[in-house]
């Protein structure tokens, strides 16, 4: 039913072939490793969690490390299947997304070697185009393996895709593109069933994108890499992962016009090889980092940072009154020190967009400092449909917020709202990050419940914000014994 709903609202018009052969010649050996199941929520598939202890009132000082970009290293991680021989990828954050997204290429029959950040991809032994159903659907970025995966084998069987629970997330971008591709897709038992209709693979063709969809262009961008002609994608998102993504497979041989461009020429070739790769930093992680700083009135460095990744938060940031230094090339500082700013922090205005636009996955973090500002602010998230959960815990933290629709009046703290501890869930990623840092600022302790959320995207969020003088404690479910 709920398959139904996302193909009806999207004018998806699944193409109804039954049953689904697998019969592309290309695929030499097809074993469905996994079997279907059907379809969870991703807080149903977590495993019991972990709980923080989060007790406010320190001042943050001193300088952390960004990691790796997670919506990168998701995407680069699918890009590998384009290329037929050994990536080799630096800065792989080791979060619980990655790990997930290696499980589902072993799934594939793909060698992974990890360590350090340092991961190896060779998919020379890829013996399915069917990735374990339950990978897939722990994560938003299992789903793009669909492109390459059909690029190069000329078919695949992908579960729906999981991911924050923030909205409807369709996939009718993805889908009408790989038709557009020559692509023959099916939806069956919450799998996306697809194969490249002529028998050769995928071919080139032109496809404008109704809203810049970031997996959407990711997805099909990996597929026209290897198809054969030229493929022309426009109103293309323009996010630095995006980016990213595209110079990894120029580095595996692609031939991708127009990066960073909202429109992308892509001339596919016969086969992409593995390059060596590093990561960029994470824009979230270190945007995350400046809230933390602004939140708790400190002052704290990071790097690696490329600012204008994050010029929106720079600028809203800037207009509260903080004061932001890059003191070298990516190293940036955020002061709010009462001593650096002219009054207090100012509240502002935020609403959501595409890159360059304030990037919605920092939304919930700057609602939090907005709670600590004097004024009132208006945050408007535009990108995903139901991205206000956290709105519900920052009240029971002492926020004063009223929501309308996807617009939240934010009340600071000469407005009303008073922030002190109390126990409190985690429904997505950012929504949990944007606890922790209302903990940090709040009165008293935090308990924080719901972190495998926030453990799918940030590298030892608690650990990092601890090493600059937070006052945070994780408590883990005891270890069942069998
Ligand atoms: C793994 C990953 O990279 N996740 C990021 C990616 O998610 P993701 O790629 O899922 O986000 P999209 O850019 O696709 O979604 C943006 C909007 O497009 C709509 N849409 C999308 C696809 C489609 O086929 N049809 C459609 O209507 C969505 O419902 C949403 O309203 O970009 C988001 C927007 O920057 C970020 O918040 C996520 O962190
Ligand atoms: C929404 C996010 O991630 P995902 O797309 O993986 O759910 C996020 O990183 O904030």
């Amino acid at each position: 039913m709920a398959l139904l709903l996302i193909a009806q609202s999207h004018h998806f018009q699944p193409i109804l072939r039954k049953p689904f052969l697998c019969s592309v010649k290309r695929t030499p050996h097809i074993s469905q490793l996994c079997k279907p199941q059907d379809s969870q929520t991703l807080t149903e598939t977590l495993p019991p969690d972990d709980r923080l202890i989060v007790v406010g009132g320190s001042k943050l000082h001193g300088h952390v490390n960004i990691s790796g970009a997670k919506n990168s290293a998701l995407a680069v991680l699918a890009g590998t299947l384009c290329c037929s021989r050994a990536s080799k990828l630096h800065n792989i954050p080791d979060i619980s997304d990655t790990r997930e997204m290696f499980s589902l290429l072993q799934s594939l029959g793909v060698q992974i070697e990890a360590s350090n950040g340092e991961v190896t991809v060779d998919t020379e032994g890829i013996l399915s185009v069917e990735p374990c159903p339950d990978s897939v659907r722990k994560t938003r970025g299992g789903f793009f393996v669909i492109g390459p995966l059909l690029a190069r084998f000329g078919e695949a069987v992908v579960a729906l895709p999981g991911g924050c629970d923030i909205g409807t997330r369709p996939i009718d971008l993805y889908i009408r593109g790989l038709q557009t591709l020559g692509a023959v897709v099916e939806l069956r038992d919450n799998k996306v069933f697809a194969f490249a209709v002529n028998g050769r693979g995928l071919v080139g063709g032109k496809f404008h994108l109704d809203y810049p969809s970031v997996g959407a262009t990711e997805t099909l961008m990996m597929a026209a890499s290897m198809a054969d002609g030229v493929t022309i994608l426009s109103n293309v998102a323009q996010e630095p992962e995006v980016v990213d993504l595209a110079w990894f497979l120029k580095k595996s041989g692609a031939c991708v016009e127009g990066v960073g461009s909202d429109t992308l020429v892509i001339k596919g070739r016969n086969q992409l090889h593995g390059p060596e790769f590093t990561i960029i930093p994470d824009r979230i992680e270190a945007g995350t980092f400046m809230v933390a700083a602004a939140i708790t009135r400190s002052c704290v460095s990071m790097s690696p940072v490329i600012p204008h990744h994050l010029s929106s938060l720079i600028d809203k940031l800037s207009a509260s009154g903080c004061k932001i230094r890059e003191s070298t090339q990516n190293t940036m500082e955020v002061s709010a020190l009462l001593s650096d700013i002219a009054g207090d922090i100012r509240c502002v205005d935020v609403k959501t967009g595409p890159f360059p636009q304030f990037p919605t996955d920092l939304q919930p973090q700057i609602m939090a400092l907005l709670l600590t500002c004097n004024g009132s602010s208006i945050v408007e998230e535009s990108v995903f449909d139901k991205r206000m959960g956290h709105v519900k815990e920052l009240q029971k933290l002492g926020g004063r917020i009223q929501v309308c629709g996807n617009t939240a009046l934010v009340n600071g703290k000469d407005q009303g709202s008073a922030l002190y501890g109390t126990p409190v869930v985690a429904t997505d990623l950012r929504g949990g990050a944007a606890l922790i840092l209302a903990g940090i600022a709040a009165e008293g302790a935090t308990q924080i419940n719901g972190v495998a959320h926030i453990d799918r995207g940030y590298e030892n969020l608690d650990m990092k914000l601890c090493g600059i003088g937070a006052n945070i404690r994780r408590l883990s479910p005891p270890v069942c014994k069998a």
